[in-house]
């Protein structure tokens, strides 16, 4: 209830329009209303008199009437689908916006199939709710209070049939109602986990197709498929069951008016056309309550999407700006770790625990450790991309919670242990880490990162297109870019997590040549689970479950670290070629 109060504050701006489509509305109602006593009239006048002139008129001030409806109707029709349709993309651009702030550990919580059900049809529902609350919410109750006015003036005779039959109908559509707002929550979930299924499977289909699990992950798809099938079907079933219900109901009131009706006209104390307009006006109320609890469905079932709407619009941002940024100088790039813990799940086990080492601005440090020990999350917490449970990051000497975030991420160039790229061309690519990088600047980055060859192979070069996850390159020419992207930043600090997994030994060493030669003056991290990749870092660290086992050169380290010796010796027959 609260969430749907919050989300309505997104109508303010459009009241106006969203005003006038139930006044539209009322002219089309007032019509269709006018509709059966004119009949009437035209039966229990025009023809039982015989006067043809007066069947005519009022066969004209039918058709009148009729056109105004249909005015009526297109008006509000229009209104309710501008203001809908304006209420729901102001939702989705705050809903995204918010969703652009979210920290890693945010989007974690969510998962982003079910961001992706928000933003899509979650909305949707809102919108329909939205239009059609103004159209028939107010069609809805008009005619059938309209309805139900008429009838107490023109035929009080069979108004007994009323008392009995409405009630029995509102009981129906409260109860379903009810229970269909519970179901379509359902559904909803449901339709979070395909959403889920089909991103990772679009994400992963080449992997499914190398290892032949297509049956296996059909399988997959069709249980998470089935649920939101057998969901969907109860939810629909029942809003569709409710129409004969209520037809039914109707069809009873319609005998006892025609029973009650012949009665009276027997006894001469009622007209044919009042009983004929009865009869109409009953339907009319039916189609106006049927139409009513079409619309509470929908609001029912608008409920759990504004729910979830406002759980995203209010989640609080984990990494936010500090309140007072500290103002600093140029950025040189001395990094410290200050006794840090950390843990993905708060209270959970630590990822890292008490972890204090020193960078100096322009040194190099290299990270190594086994799968899973914590090497990639120690270097996403510099950026602030997760924050310490305990303990702090300096970055010359002033802790990254009280830097501008701005600041702070333009500081760095990031190359994630997976190369991301975006379509678009490479020249887009690369700006994305420098928006206004000369052609030279983007010359000299691909250069560095051992990225020119292939792109000078393309015909159109910078321009050339990249598809959807770039997969129209190979896994090496991927990382190359992604380095590329980060270089043209020319960061402070530059971190390059297990980014030459995928280049040959011989590229390897031409971007650490390129590091060595234009970046001196930048704080590099590399991580790596080659040796070679990082022996001749000014500083190693060796991370063993989120604890610095060791660290020193790797001289020092040969000497001190049994750890670090045991992968020198099993890597040792490259680690010879390369010193
Ligand atoms: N987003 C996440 N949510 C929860 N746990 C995570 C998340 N990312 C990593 N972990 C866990 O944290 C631990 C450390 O992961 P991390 O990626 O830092 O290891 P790593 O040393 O970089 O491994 P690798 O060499 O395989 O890349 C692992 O146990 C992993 O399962």
């Amino acid at each position: 209830m609260n969430a749907m109060r919050k989300l309505l504050h997104y109508l303010k701006p459009y009241t106006f329009i969203a005003i006038l489509s139930p006044l539209f509305m009322c002219v089309e109602v007032v019509m269709d209303l006018l509709q059966p006593t004119i009949m009437q009239k035209v039966i229990d006048t025009g023809i039982a008199n015989e006067d043809h002139a007066y069947v005519i008129k009022l066969g004209l001030f039918m058709l009148l009437s009729a056109i105004i409806g249909l005015i009526g109707g297109a008006g509000s029709s229009i209104y309710a689908a501008r203001t809908a349709v304006s209420f729901s993309t102001d939702i989705r651009r705050d809903v995204f916006k918010k969703t652009e702030q979210f920290s890693n550990g945010n989007i974690d919580s969510f998962g982003s199939g079910k961001l992706i059900t928000i933003l899509t049809n979650d909305i949707t529902t809102m919108q329909q709710a939205v239009i059609m609350t103004l159209r028939i919410f107010v069609r809805g109750p008009l005619l059938f209070i309209g309805s139900v006015v008429i009838v107490w003036f023109t035929a009080r005779e069979l108004f007994p049939v009323l008392l009995v039959s409405i009630p029995i109908l509102l009981v129906f559509i409260y109860f379903f109602s009810v229970k269909s707002g519970k179901l379509f929550s359902h559904v909803q979930k449901a339709m979070d986990q395909v959403n889920t299924k089909l991103q990772e499977m679009l994400a992963g289909i080449r992997v499914i197709k190398a290892f032949d699990r297509n049956e296996y992950e059909k399988g997959h798809f069709k249980m998470v498929n089935d649920t939101l099938m057998k969901r969907s079907m109860t939810a629909e079933q029942l809003v569709l069951t409710l129409m004969p219900i209520m037809m039914f109901v109707v069809n009873l009131g319609i005998i006892a008016g025609l029973w009650m009706g012949v009665i009276k006209v027997n006894e001469g104390t009622l007209q044919v056309g009042v009983i004929l307009a009865f009869i109409n006006y009953l339907n009319i109320m039916m189609n106006g309550l049927m139409s009513s609890s079409h619309v509470l469905m929908q609001i029912a079932r608008s409920f759990p999407s504004a729910d979830r709407i406002v759980q995203v619009l209010e989640t609080k941002i984990e990494i936010t700006e500090p309140e007072q940024p500290s103002k600093m100088d140029e950025i040189r790039g001395d990094v410290e770790f200050r006794e840090v813990h950390f843990s993905y799940s708060k209270n959970g086990e630590y990822v890292l625990t008490n972890l204090s080492f020193k960078a100096n601005a322009g040194q190099t440090i290299g990270i190594i450790g086994s799968t899973g020990s914590g090497k990639s999350t120690l270097v996403k917490l510099i950026p602030r991309l997760y924050d310490p449970d305990s303990g702090d990051i300096f970055i010359d000497g002033v802790n990254v919670k009280e830097m501008p975030l701005e600041k702070l991420r333009t500081a760095i160039g990031f190359v994630p242990q997976k190369a991301l790229l975006f379509s678009g061309s490479i020249e887009d690519n690369l700006r994305f880490g420098k928006e206004d990088a000369t052609i030279e600047q983007m010359e000299y980055a691909a250069q560095s990162a051992a990225a020119s060859e292939f792109i000078h192979r393309f015909d159109d070069q910078f321009e050339h297109t990249l598809l959807q996850g770039a997969t129209n390159l190979s896994g090496g020419q991927k990382q190359r870019l992604s380095m590329a992207r980060a270089f043209i930043r020319e960061p402070k600090i530059l971190i390059l997590d297990d980014s030459t997994s995928a280049i040959d030994a011989l590229s390897e060493a031409a971007v650490q040549q390129a590091l060595k030669g234009a970046y001196t003056n930048t704080t590099v991290f590399i991580i790596s689970l080659k040796i070679s990749s990082i022996m001749d870092a000014d500083q190693i660290l060796v991370i063993e479950d989120g604890i610095i086992e060791a660290a020193g050169t790797h001289n020092e380290l040969l000497a001190s670290s049994k750890i670090y010796r045991e992968i020198y010796l099993s890597q040792s027959g490259r680690v010879v070629e390369n010193v």
